[in-house]
């Protein structure tokens, strides 16, 4: 089977999360981390993870590049650019940079939005909405890496894209997918930003991309799930679930997301701060701290968290300097992973947040992600395809309920 959707995500939890929608939506999915060396196996959809949110415009750019290349050389058609559905980025980037380059891979133009209504994210009149807020009334506003305070998508692009951004509205949406191809005939070049509230007005863009032949679509895992469903009626085979093993729980909680703070409060088992602060003053023996609290700690699961409010993470920003609080801590955590799968017997281990993710899992040595039972909407349970057994849930920052962390280990229990 080639696969026929190829997306390039700017980071590991969206990467898992698009896969979840399209695995609902009937497709197969399959998540690599970084662009593979082969070639890619038997699925519908080829994801490839990327840790480019965040990372230099260069750097970000470069890699987006070659994952897509090595999509369009796998036989996929449509490419997909995944990005965060509150847009998370900085004026710099990458979300433009990355949409430039890839449009000048096919075609010239990119078309879609992040408009994702299964998890409360809807655009209109260009505009992002979180729920029932504008995105820059939200807590998004204070995230540690990516604050978003301007709502106004047409604008935040436009700061960052070479191309120039349109924007198509909700009544040419509601007028059907003629009506949207048509619009989209007028554009040339650049990136265009279209409204959506709800599934059918993104199954209504899906078939205007397909009647109009644009190949070239950006947008979170709404889009994508339309895409799928449309394309193949949504009638494709059930998710196939992979066997997962049994072993020691752990969670890693490095989100300092509203969301991400509500399930750590809320979590009733052992917890094991992770400061920076400490990290910084003796890194080696405060992840040796850790593993030895993990090791005492008793059958269910441990939580070890860094996620602290805004006024915590500008506190260490301002005593670390920018940038090395994260950098100390997605370090730190990898190395606890590491230690708790080698030493401790952990096969269970649910991480919250992107960047987070993309730490732990790059260090535990994981090349493919094989899409499981999920916990909630855009929360699959992962099992990697070869190397160590486990089984891992990547947690968008935002995602899921407040009890998650006390929830989730149900849905793979035998
Ligand atoms: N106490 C803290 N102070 C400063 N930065 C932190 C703290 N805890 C976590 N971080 C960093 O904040 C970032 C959160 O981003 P991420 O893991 O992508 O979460 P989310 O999914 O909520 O965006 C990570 O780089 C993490 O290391
Ligand atoms: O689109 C989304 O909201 C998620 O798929 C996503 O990108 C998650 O990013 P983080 O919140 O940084 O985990």
């Amino acid at each position: 089977m080639t696969p026929w959707l190829g997306v390039v995500a700017d980071d590991l939890t969206g990467a898992c999360d698009l896969a979840d929608a399209v695995s609902d939506a009937g497709s197969s999915a399959i998540v690599f981390l970084g662009t593979p060396a082969l070639s890619a196996p038997g699925c519908d959809c080829a994801v490839v993870a990327l840790k480019s949110r965040t990372a230099p415009v260069a750097e970000a750019v470069a890699a987006s590049v070659a994952a897509a290349r090595w999509l369009l050389d796998a036989g996929c058609d449509t490419l997909y650019q995944k990005y965060c559905s509150t847009f998370d980025s900085t004026d710099e980037g990458n979300i433009g940079p990355v949409a430039d380059a890839l449009a000048g891979l096919l075609g010239g133009v990119t078309v879609g939005t992040p408009a994702t209504p299964r998890v409360g994210r809807t655009v209109y009149n260009g505009h992002l909405f979180v729920g029932r807020r504008l995105l820059s009334d939200s807590p998004l506003r204070d995230h540690p890496l990516t604050p978003m305070r301007d709502p106004d998508l047409v604008r935040v692009l436009g700061r960052q894209a070479a191309g120039a951004v349109a924007s198509i509205g909700w009544p040419t949406v509601a007028a059907g997918p003629a009506a949207v191809a048509g619009a989209l005939e007028a554009v040339g070049r650049g990136h265009v930003i279209v409204d959506a509230l709800t599934e059918g007005d993104l199954d209504t863009l899906a078939a205007a991309l397909l009647r109009a032949d644009r190949r070239m679509v950006g947008g979170a895992a709404g889009l994508a799930a339309a895409l799928a469903r449309v394309r193949t009626g949504g009638t494709g085979a059930a998710r196939a679930v992979p066997s997962v093993p049994d072993g020691r729980r752990l969670i890693l909680s490095g989100s300092c997301s509203a969301r991400t703070r509500e399930q750590v409060a809320a979590f009733d088992g052992p917890l094991v701060p992770l400061s920076p602060l400490d990290l910084a003053a003796d890194f080696d023996g405060t992840v040796e701290r850790v593993l030895a609290a993990i090791g005492r700690a008793g059958d269910g699961p441990v939580l070890v968290t860094s996620s602290a409010d805004p006024d915590r993470v500008r506190d260490a920003e301002a005593r670390l300097g920018p940038g090395r609080a994260a950098g100390l801590l997605e370090r730190a955590t990898a190395g606890i992973a590491v230690g708790a799968v080698g030493t401790l017997g952990v096969r269970r281990l649910l991480v919250a947040g992107g960047e987070t993710s993309g730490a732990v899992v790059g260090a535990l040595g994981v090349d493919a992600l094989r899409v499981g039972p999920a916990a909630g909407p855009g929360l699959p349970w992962m099992v990697p395809d070869s190397g160590p057994r486990l089984a891992l849930l990547l947690k968008s920052g935002n995602f899921g309920e407040p009890d998650l962390f006390g929830t989730a280990w149900a849905h793979i229990s035998a």
